[in-house]
C-alpha cells in the first residue's frame, strides 16, 4: 500500500542545554493512503507535536519526514508551503476564522489568495462543500452567528477546498457535545471513505473508535498501534471497549 506520510526516527526537542527535552523521541510511523487514524495519549505525550512534525508545520531536529514521496528536509519553505497547500487540509478544535468575514468568505479565503481569477470556480466549490456538510443556508452568516458544530463543518469545508490527500485534525471534536462530535465524525468518515486519509488527535474513545487505526503515545513515543476493522455502523460498543481497554493499559 502506498504511504502518504512516513516519519522515520523523528526527534523533536524543545528547550536549550539542561532544559532540552525530546518531545518526540525517535518516532517511526507510516500512514497509508486513505487510512483513517487517531492519535491518543496522555496530555503532554507529544500528540500535537507529532502531527505538526508529520505535516511539516514544524521542522524536526533529526530523522526524516516524507510526505507524498518528498523528503521535507530537502524542500525549501516555498516548496513546503506548496506541498502543504496541495496535499494537506487542517481542522482544529476551534476553527481559526476571521470575525469580519462571513462563513463563505472564510472558507474561500485561503484558496483566493493566489488564485483570484478563479473566484467563480472557487466560490462554486465552496458552496458545493457547504451543501454537502449541511450548512448551505449559512453562507452569509457571521462566524459568531453559528453553532460550534456548524463552525466546525465550515472548517472542514475550508480544509477540503484543495482536494487534500490527507486531513489532519487536532481535536476537531474537542469543543463539541457528543452528538455533534459524532456528526462531525460522520462527515470525516464519509470523506475518508472517498479516499482521503484522515489523521486526528483525540482524547475521546468514542471518536477514536470510529477510525481504523489508533496510535497510542506516551512520553514522545508510539507505544501501541491498535487496528480496527473499517467502521460500518455496527458494533460501536465493542470498538469503544477495545479502545478503552488500551487506554487503561497505557494509563490514559
Ligand atoms: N513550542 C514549544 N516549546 C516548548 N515546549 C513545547 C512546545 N510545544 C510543545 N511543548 C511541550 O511538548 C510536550 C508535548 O506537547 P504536545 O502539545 O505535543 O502534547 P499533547 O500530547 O498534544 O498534549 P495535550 O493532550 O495536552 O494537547 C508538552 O510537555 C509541551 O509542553
Amino acid at each position: 500500500m502506498n504511504k502518504i506520510i512516513i516519519g522515520d526516527h523523528i526527534v523533536k526537542s524543545f528547550g536549550e542545554g539542561d532544559e532540552k527535552r525530546n518531545v518526540l523521541d525517535g518516532v517511526t510511523v507510516e500512514i497509508n493512503e486513505g487510512e483513517f487514524v487517531a492519535v491518543m495519549g496522555p496530555s503532554g505525550s507529544g500528540k500535537s507535536t507529532l502531527m505538526f512534525a508529520l505535516s511539516g508545520t514544524d521542522r524536526v531536529n533529526s530523522g526524516k519526514v516524507i510526505v507524498d514521496g518528498k523528503d521535507l528536509s530537502e524542500v525549501d519553505e516555498n516548496e513546503l508551503s506548496d506541498l502543504r497547500r496541495t496535499t494537506m487540509g487542517f481542522v482544529f478544535q476551534q476553527p481559526t476564522m476571521l470575525r469580519n468575514l462571513n462563513i463563505l468568505d472564510n472558507i474561500i479565503l485561503p484558496s483566493m489568495r493566489d488564485n483570484r481569477k478563479n473566484a467563480a470556480k472557487i466560490t462554486g466549490k465552496a458552496r458545493a462543500l457547504m451543501k454537502r456538510v449541511g450548512i448551505a443556508e449559512l453562507e452569509k452568516r457571521d462566524i459568531t452567528q453559528v453553532s460550534g458544530g456548524q463552525l466546525q463543518r465550515a472548517g472542514i469545508c475550508r480544509a477540503l477546498m484543495n482536494n487534500p490527500r490527507i486531513i489532519f485534525g487536532d481535536e476537531p471534536t474537542g469543543a463539541l457535545n457528543s452528538t455533534t462530535a459524532q456528526e462531525i465524525m460522520d462527515i470525516l468518515s464519509e470523506i475518508n471513505s472517498e479516499g482521503t486519509a484522515v489523521m486526528l488527535v483525540t482524547h475521546d474513545a468514542n471518536v477514536a473508535a470510529r477510525t481504523e487505526r489508533i496510535l497510542f503515545m506516551r512520553d514522545g513515543n508510539i507505544v501501541s498501534d491498535l487496528k480496527l476493522p473499517k467502521f460500518n455502523g455496527t458494533d460501536m460498543d465493542g470498538r469503544v471497549e477495545k479502545v478503552a481497554v488500551k487506554m487503561r493499559e497505557i494509563g490514559i
